[in-house]
């Protein structure tokens, strides 16, 4: 029996959030610590699932995890790693993609490594190939289970000239992971380059690894045998404040985003001003807010950094049924990340969804079947639904279309909101959205 979330709508939210680490880095610079010979000290992190997931993980793999009960700073000394089973790697790995990055860090430490079925949003068909592809490449072995995929390195990890077919984050992470270690020199082409990617090299360096960021994305490496501990104060997560200033923008309401950082939020805040909505940048935060008028529809297209970051296109989405006329979103990441818009259309806005790339640029889903075009017409009077939250930026976008709505909307499977959104019904609550939670009767 799951929760459900009544959300009377109407009210503009109003307040001052607070934004702590990424949750696309810190997961990943906690997995960084196996690569140290000494202990690391994490700041800035969050309360959020992947964390916890990926404590347990590390844990089972023995690394001591230990939280500071005041600041939440994470202690993580891998000094006693070991070997996990495949059974208990996949009771740990829950909903989150980052058991694939272990990898590297545990072949250096263990010499072998395990990868379960992956988790994450269910927002195309996320293959690993691009992993798999770049961990053959440094000499691993593959081995395609039953039960998952076993990782050995026999002669340990060299390093290789790789390129990407497309700009992966993940898989860029992956090859960070295991360079930096590996035997000799690695250049990876068409790298992916999102500040999170910057900070992980920014952790790594710190631990004594030589990482050269290149012009025209190109990464290159030079392993070396040891690393030690690093101390770092993570990333604020520029997702989670995109999505609280769409939700300023849907409910006209006016949110302090503390902990935003206006440099790795460019492309939003360009796009945000042009729909309409108005920013002040603090030295601690930006405000968002509603300045009163129409909105404004606009055409837009996802990209790779530093384009318009595929996890923003959901929550403004909701704003963009609120503008005065008619916007097209290219999603040119994911082949579907539109499911979510059937909510939408079901609370009463008109979207309709094409396999054509309606884009400057034809991208990779283009003369197939996937429906990764949008054309939002607005704006449209949102009434409360019954929903049921799909995916962690779908489910937000859910979340602030239902607090625009007029009436009430019953929203369940709202845990999957806390893999990406640290205490986010502390923060509605706060901000003044009229919400109540209670246990789901079937
Ligand atoms: C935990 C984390 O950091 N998640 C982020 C990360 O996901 P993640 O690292 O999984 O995303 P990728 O950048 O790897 O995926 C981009 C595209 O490459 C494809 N691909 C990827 C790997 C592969 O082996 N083969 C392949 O075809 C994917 O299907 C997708 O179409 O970057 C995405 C793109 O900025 C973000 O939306 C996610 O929030
Ligand atoms: C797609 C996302 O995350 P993940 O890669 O963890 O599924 C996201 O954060 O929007």
């Amino acid at each position: 029996m799951g929760k459900v979330l009544t959300i009377h709508g109407g009210a503009p939210l109003r307040g001052t959030v607070n934004v702590r680490g990424a949750k696309n880095l810190v997961p990943k610079a906690m997995v960084a610590a196996l690569l140290g010979d000494s202990p690391s000290v994490l700041r800035n992190v969050p309360e959020i699932r992947d964390v916890e997931i990926v404590t347990g993980l590390l844990q089972i793999h023995g690394v001591t995890v230990s939280k500071d009960p005041e600041s939440g700073d994470l202690t993580l000394d891998p000094r006693g790693a070991v070997r996990a089973s495949s059974k208990e790697i996949d009771a740990h790995a829950g909903d989150s993609r980052i058991p694939i990055l272990f990898c590297g860090p545990l072949i250096h430490s263990i010499g072998e490594a395990f990868i379960p079925d992956l988790g994450g949003c269910r927002i195309g068909d996320r293959p690993i190939d691009f992993h798999l592809n770049v961990l053959r490449a440094f000499g691993a072995v593959v081995d395609k289970r039953t039960d998952g995929i076993a990782i050995r390195a026999p002669h340990g990890l060299t390093g290789a000239k790789l390129e990407l077919p497309y700009p992966s984050v993940g898989a860029t992470e992956q090859v960070l992971l295991s360079a930096v270690r590996a035997e000799g020199i690695t250049e990876l082409k068409n790298a992916a380059v999102e500040p999170e990617i910057m900070d992980l090299i920014a952790i790594l360096q710190k631990m004594g690894a030589i990482i050269q960021v290149q012009t025209d994305r190109v990464i290159r490496v030079e392993g070396v045998p040891t690393l030690s501990g690093y101390n770092h104060f993570a990333v604020g997560d520029r997702n989670e404040a995109a999505s609280w200033a769409s939700a300023a923008l849907v409910t006209k309401g006016d949110i302090f985003v503390e902990g935003a950082q206006q440099p790795n939020l460019t492309a939003f805040l360009n796009t945000f001003r042009k729909v309409g909505g108005a920013f002040d940048v603090h030295d601690n935060g930006i405000r968002f807010y509603h300045p009163g008028g129409d909105l404004k529809p606009l055409v837009l297209e996802t990209n790779v950094h530093p384009g318009f970051m595929t996890d923003w296109q959901q929550p403004l989405v909701v704003a963009l049924t609120q503008a005065t006329g008619v916007s097209i979103v290219h999603e040119t990441v994911y082949e579907n990340r539109f499911g979510f818009t059937d909510a939408l259309v079901r609370m009463g806005a008109t979207i309709q969804l094409h396999r054509e790339c309606l884009g400057s640029v034809p991208c990779r889903f283009g003369q197939r079947n996937f429906l990764h075009s949008a054309v939002i017409t607005g704006p449209s009077k949102l009434v409360g639904q019954d929903i049921d939250i799909p995916d962690l930026r779908g489910g937000f976008s859910h979340l602030i279309a239902a607090l625009a709505a007029e009436g009430s909307s019953r929203v369940t499977g709202i845990e999957l909101i806390n893999r990406g959104y640290e205490h986010f019904l502390d923060k509605l609550q706060g901000l003044g959205a009229r919400v109540e939670l209670s246990e789901e009767h079937n």
